[in-house]
């Protein structure tokens, strides 16, 4: 798709490094007609586009007031068919929470109705959230998890679409036939995802265990081959829930740990998301990073199901790559902003218990947003910042002056701005106090993806 020339105009702001900010107040970033970011000016007044390649004409994005910049943050772990279900769960933890509430709403996916209906639901929502990239768990359903595929690729949003694959330890009417019928099934969807994406531009099919307990030894070691055939990313749960643990080790007794049942099958490896990691002990945290598989800290689920506090300190400093995850709806939240600030309250828990050097910090979580959720899903040379040659997969953040707001409904959203804070300081208020109603406009690719409706172009 030819996209018109754009020019960017305002504050950009985004990730230097996992503990810095580069803000740059007044710069300006030309977006080509293929979506990619083609230059970049750190200051835009009295400077001059780029002669002679027709950027003169180009279009121009202003940003508003107090607003600026941001990379689109990428979601990566998010069970899109569980989307009606965000905000139920009650008392539960994970093993009853799975079988009162997810079994049976996974299982309507059966209808292509219900799926259209909720796929584009969770699509359009996570957009208008500033999810520029999900990592989608479906179901086990073919045509509806092709269906997620195409709803992604049309409303614009890059992602990856994976069919989720168990065969016990689920109920009689929600599971695989067999191994060899689900990795046929898996097959077909990996395939007709790369034929409506044969590039991968925007849309990636990702091979998906349920998690251990779900899926025999010869489920795993089977999906183990078919990742090391397709060359996909790979995604699955680990260490979630004490008792989740201990199943895992009467399952498989002759295993050293949970992480080496994933290493056993072929499945620990570069390519491989794993959500939650909540228990992880020192060895398997070691042999994680050996294989340089990925980690996705959910917050908002640990807390909400009751799973535990994941110590992402300790997996920084042990050299772990890191993103966030919305983990919906274990998770009761499909922004990942809130995910942030989930992950800044829950490290100063881990920091209550274990000294204050666990605790994240504000740029550490926005890091974990953006560039260390490209890293997770193998994306980090194309999304996750503002480099000249990325993609324009990005977020214009409006924060509201106080003086201007005359009226309280007048205001942009919840932060608010008294005109004496540091860009620093806007920032810790975008995270701490901002919702959605911030997210003005979003781009994947350069395509506008949502906005708001009083957003002019
Ligand atoms: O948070 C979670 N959500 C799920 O759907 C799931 N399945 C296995 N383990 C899981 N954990």
């Amino acid at each position: 798709m030819s996209l018109e020339k754009t020019i960017y105009i305002g504050a950009f702001i985004q990730c230097a490094t996992l503990t810095e900010l580069d803000i740059c107040e007044n710069g300006m970033i030309g977006v080509d007609e293929t979506g990619k970011i083609a230059f970049v000016l750190r200051e835009s007044r009295g400077r001059k586009f780029p002669d002679g390649e027709g950027w003169e004409e180009a279009k121009i994005v202003r940003i508003l007031d107090y607003g600026f910049f941001f990379p689109g943050f990428i979601d990566t772990h998010i069970h899109a068919p569980q989307y009606p279900n965000a905000g139920l769960f009650g008392k539960t933890t994970l093993l009853d929470w799975l079988n009162t509430y997810t079994f049976p709403l996974e299982c309507s996916f059966s209808s292509l109705e219900v799926a259209r209906r909720i796929y584009n639901r969770v699509v359009a929502r996570t957009l208008s959230h500033g999810t520029t990239t999900a990592c989608y768990y479906a179901t086990n359903h073919v045509p509806a998890t092709n269906l997620l595929a195409d709803i992604c690729q049309s409303r614009g949003q890059r992602a990856f679409v994976g069919r989720v694959c168990m065969d016990r330890l689920s109920p009689d009417y929600y599971r695989d036939e067999s191994v060899e019928a689900a990795v046929r099934d898996s097959r077909e969807c990996i395939e007709y995802v790369r034929s409506i994406d044969p590039e991968s531009d925007l849309i990636a099919p990702v091979v998906t265990p349920r998690f251990a307990p779900s899926c025999s030894g010869e489920m795993l070691g089977a999906l183990g081959d078919l990742l090391k055939e397709t060359g996909c990313l790979a995604q699955t749960h680990i260490s979630e829930n004490p008792r989740e643990c201990e199943l895992v080790r009467e399952l498989f007794p002759e295993r050293k740990s949970y992480a080496d049942v994933y290493d056993t099958a072929g499945l620990l490896t570069e390519k491989m998301v794993l959500a939650h990691a909540v228990h992880l002990t020192d060895e398997e945290t070691v042999l994680i990073k050996a294989r340089d598989a990925k980690i996705s800290h959910c917050p908002a689920s640990n807390t909400a199901i009751t799973s535990g506090r994941a110590k992402i300190r300790l997996m920084l400093d042990a050299g772990l790559t890191v993103g966030l995850g919305t983990d919906v709806s274990g998770g009761h939240t499909p922004s990942i902003l809130a995910q942030a600030r989930e992950a800044l309250f829950v490290s100063r828990h881990v920091a209550m218990d274990h000294g204050h050097e666990a605790k994240l910090s504000v740029e550490e979580s926005l890091y974990l947003a953006t560039r260390g959720g490209a890293k997770v899903v193998g994306l980090e040379d194309r999304i996750g910042g503002f480099e000249v040659g990325k993609q324009w997969d990005a977020q214009m953040v409006g924060l509201t002056g106080v003086n201007e707001a005359e009226e309280l409904d007048q205001q942009i959203g919840p932060v608010e701005i008294f005109g004496s804070e540091s860009w620093e300081e806007r920032v810790h208020k975008w995270v701490y106090t901002g919702d959605d109603r911030n997210t003005i406009a979003v781009w994947v690719g350069g395509r506008l993806v949502h906005s708001k409706p009083d957003f002019k172009p």
